[in-house]
């Protein structure tokens, strides 16, 4: 197989842990008889800083042109102060955007190695297995108006919650498809005690949880979602919920498997390439030091493997490799005990990649 494969590393780490992945599709290819071809192409910070423009028109036309997207992170102090469209951050937004990739697939697994590396006691997190679906085009991040005005009572500020019942619909009905290849329980997360947008929300995943009947659909308000995450996160398997909450639980989601570092990315549309990305972002405190946990890019590769080439087999070698690194006690810094040794990224990138040579059946 041929694939066209856009790279975008981005800022802070987001270039080192790029680099570790495309090393990796790079064994892909050679074990399993498949040929990658990488174009870089500029995204974020790094950008504004050459173009003046956080996307380049150049880039959107390199990723158009690509059967799958992988993306490191955008961002950083150097570019904290300028206005909202001349932040590295604006970038990412606009290519979500023009691509319509508004399914964002976030798998939250703890590997049972890892289970002392969270804060939460072992038995709460054993067999955790969790995909939160997160919509990724609409809601606050895109709605208008928004931005700052002077009025009589001194400066205001507006951001505005928008979704149409269509965008609402599409990212449900992509929930309960993936729910119905999982445990066939959909937990949709919103605030519908107090937000109009939530419960139109909450009367389509109704609507069209009619059409899933074989899905068991919950409605869950997120003050409490976040608290339950925490508390008993087992009982959730497929969580579907709005922009806002979905960029917020994730995060927290990750502690659950231990670190930001260990969590995936896959963000869809019905057509087109998809974006991978780790759910991390460019960590300019470890930036530049060989510190940063590569394993949530390379499970966004799985995920690019799986989503978009079909390659379940290959995808499997890529996990199974991190599951026994991670059995065989290796850890990058965020993963390890106080005292204990770890590796840097480009070490944990060897060996991942000797480990997925162990994996593919000669
Ligand atoms: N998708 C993205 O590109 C994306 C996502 C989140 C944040 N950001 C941007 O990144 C910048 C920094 O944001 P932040 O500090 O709030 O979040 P962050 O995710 O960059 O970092 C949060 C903490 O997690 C740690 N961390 C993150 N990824 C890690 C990894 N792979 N290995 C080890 N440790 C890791 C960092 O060192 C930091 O302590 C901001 O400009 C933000 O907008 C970008
Ligand atoms: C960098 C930022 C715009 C982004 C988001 O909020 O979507 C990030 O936090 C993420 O989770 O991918
Ligand atoms: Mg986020």
């Amino acid at each position: 197989m041929i694939k066209q494969i856009a790279v975008l590393p981005g800022d802070g780490i987001g270039p080192e842990v790029t680099e570790e992945a495309v090393r990796l599709l790079e064994e892909v290819g050679k074990q399993f008889g498949h040929t990658f071809q990488f174009q870089f192409a500029d995204i974020g910070g790094c950008a504004l800083d050459k173009t003046g423009t956080p996307l380049p028109e150049e880039t959107l036309q390199i990723c158009r042109e690509s059967d799958a997207i992988l993306l490191g992170a955008v961002g950083g102090p150097k570019w904290d102060h300028g206005p909202g469209e001349k932040r590295p951050e604006a970038g990412l937004l606009k290519l979500r955007k023009a691509l319509q990739l508004y399914a964002n697939l976030r798998p939250v697994i703890v590997f049972p190695a890892l289970v002392n590396a969270s804060t939460l006691k072992p038995e709460v997190l054993e067999g955790v297995n969790l995909m939160i679906i997160r919509e990724l085009t609409g809601g606050l991040y895109f709605g208008q108006p928004r931005g700052r005005k002077e009025t009589d009572e001194g400066l205001a500020v507006v951001d505005t919650l928008y979704y149409t019942e269509a965008e609402i619909e599409r990212v449900l009905r992509k929930a309960f498809e993936i729910a119905r290849l999982r445990k066939k329980h959909l937990v949709s997360v919103d605030k519908a005690n107090v937000l109009d947008s939530s419960r139109l929300w909450r009367e389509t995943a109704d609507r069209i949880g009619k059409e899933y009947p074989d899905v068991k659909l919950e409605h869950m308000l997120v003050d409490n979602a976040a608290m339950q995450l925490i508390r008993r996160p087992g009982q959730f398997d497929t969580v579907v919920t709005e922009n806002m909450f979905g960029d917020i639980l994730s995060d927290e989601a990750a502690m659950l498997s231990g670190s930001l570092g260990m969590l995936p990315s896959a963000s869809l549309s019905d057509s087109g390439p998809g974006l991978y990305e780790p759910v991390h972002g460019s960590a300019p405190d470890i930036a530049g030091q060989n510190l940063a946990n590569p394993l949530a890019t390379f499970l966004s590769v799985a995920m690019m493997l799986k989503y978009s080439f079909n390659l379940e087999q290959e995808a499997q070698a890529i996990e199974q490799a991190i599951h026994k690194v991670l059995e065989d006690g290796y850890r990058t810094r965020d993963l390890a005990q106080e005292g204990e040794r770890y590796l840097t990224t480009t070490e944990m990138g060897e060996k991942v990649r000797a480990y997925l040579k162990q994996e593919v059946p000669s």
